[in-house]
């Protein structure tokens, strides 16, 4: 039996800054940016956007689309690392809003749960969800993966932020792609990228704050949880490196084989928290499993590093790149990261590229390396199926994402400021935030949204 994903459907900010115009501002060198880590543009929430907006606009457009009759799904699983509270999960108000558009019952007997573990979480929810469907072939699964990935103003992050979701229709009977049942798993705690609670003094805030009685009753310190994480990233890049590998080469053990991998896929799709992240970080796999011993196995460990990175400039690893994962790479330079979205938006738009470029992919399988820093990376394959052109017709990922507004410096920095209060763009036929409570007090902090036609 096959399972896989069936529909996929997508909502990233429709607001972007050009990646130059915050090179200029940071005093960067647009081509450190351009060239060297593939940034083109950077999307940006609009005032009415949060999370829960994109995850829901990513699902109900995925069950208009693919006239998905609600009664038949049995589990709706998110991925994300934006969640906004401890206790009530995206996925709840997810439900509530699809209750609201959909009708009072419309999921009333679905199970939903969100799934943390950084960039990874949204792969984990996969997992699950094809297990549910193999033991439960009747039944279908959706998988939300929806974050803000948002950086402090000036850190070594902030050229790398975006936001968005993708919404996945599970079954086993999948138009698009079949996952094939080998997944390897590689894990080590670590703190490369995480997003704790700090300690901040009460007086610290309200002089941050123009709403101070919102802060009237606060001990003197409170715990904050803060939307941007704490991060070492060059050590976050080396985690990556040795989950992936470790990953990569025990996924070869599970298949029982010597031959070299990455040969066997058409096409690699890999977690980009920036479009060039897969290219740089794959050289040194592409030299370990190469049946030309690229890398000795008596090299010095002084020149093991120098070697990976004469390897990375090779012409032949270039044309590996551009076959095997330009395509990819393409979605990510027009929105930036998006967490635990960004390895799914890989896959579409690589098979939005071929698409667009009629190319016949099915029968091809392609491999997948996700990765969540804390830290763990899967390795696992799939096969592209007959059906997945019509499965994407609607998606226009490219079309799409063109029609994004371009936003100025001033604007950007008073959105991640969250001191503008005027959408860039008025909304329409999509979910909007509507408000936050702040007044009663067995409500405060929930948040209301509403459907704009
Ligand atoms: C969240 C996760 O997924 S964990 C894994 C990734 N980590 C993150 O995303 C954390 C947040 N981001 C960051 O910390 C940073 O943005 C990083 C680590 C991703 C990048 O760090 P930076 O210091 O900005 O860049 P870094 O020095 O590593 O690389 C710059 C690249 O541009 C190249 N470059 C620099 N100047 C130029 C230029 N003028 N023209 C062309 N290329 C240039 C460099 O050669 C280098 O590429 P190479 O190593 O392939 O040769």
């Amino acid at each position: 039996m096959k399972t896989g994903i069936d529909a996929i459907s997508f909502d990233v900010a429709n607001i972007h800054l050009p990646i130059k115009t915050l090179a200029i501002a940071r005093n960067i060198e647009p081509e450190k940016l351009e060239k060297g880590l593939g940034l083109l543009k950077m999307t940006f929430p609009d005032v009415h956007q949060d999370a829960i907006v994109f995850g829901a606009n990513a699902l109900t457009k995925l069950i208009i689309d693919h006239k998905i009759n609600l009664n038949e799904i049995s589990r709706i699983y998110v991925g994300t690392e934006s969640s906004i509270d401890s206790s009530k999960p995206i996925a709840s108000y997810l439900i509530n809003l699809m209750e609201q558009k959909f009708g009072e019952d419309a999921l009333a007997e679905c199970d939903v749960v969100d799934f943390t573990f950084a960039c990874i979480g949204g792969v984990d929810a996969l997992q699950n969800c094809l297990d549910f469907v193999k033991l439960n072939p009747a039944k279908k699964a959706i998988v939300v993966t929806t974050d803000f990935a948002k950086y402090d103003l000036n850190s070594g992050g902030e050229y790398t932020q975006g936001a968005g979701a993708l919404a996945m229709l599970i079954t086993s009977d999948p138009k698009i792609i079949a996952f094939d049942n080998n997944w390897a798993t590689s894990t080590k705690g670590v703190f490369d990228f995480f997003k704790p609670y700090r300690t901040i003094s009460k007086e610290a805030i309200t002089q941050n704050s123009n709403n101070d009685s919102w802060f009237d009753n606060l001990e003197a310190e409170i715990e904050i949880h803060k939307d941007q994480p704490v991060f070492d990233g060059q050590y976050s890049n080396q985690c990556y490196m040795d989950r992936t590998r470790n990953a990569y080469f025990s996924f070869k053990k599970l298949k029982n084989t010597t031959e070299t991998l990455y040969n066997t896929w058409h096409s690699i799709v890999m977690h980009l928290p920036y479009s060039f992240q897969g290219r740089r970080m794959l050289s040194e796999i592409y030299a370990l499993d190469s049946s030309e011993k690229i890398i000795a196995d008596d090299i010095a460990p002084a020149d093991y590093q120098t070697k990976i990175k004469e390897v990375a400039k090779s012409e032949d690893y270039r044309t590996f790149v551009t076959e095997k994962l330009q395509p990819a790479e393409l979605a990510s330079s027009l929105i930036g990261n998006l967490y635990t979205g960004s390895i799914f938006m890989g896959l579409l738009s690589t098979l939005a590229h071929f698409y667009d470029t009629n190319k016949e992919v099915a029968g091809t399988k392609f491999g997948f390396l996700a990765y969540g820093s804390g830290s763990k990376s899967k390795v696992f394959e799939g096969t592209i199926q007959p059906e997945w052109q019509s499965a994407l017709a609607k998606t226009k990922l490219f079309e799409n994402l063109e029609e994004s507004t371009e936003i100025g410096f001033e604007t950007y920095e008073s959105l991640h400021k969250k001191e503008l209060k005027q959408s860039v763009r008025t909304p329409k036929n999509e979910w909007v935030l509507e408000r936050i409570e702040k007044d009663i007090p067995t409500l405060i902090g929930a948040r209301y949204y509403k459907w704009i036609d």
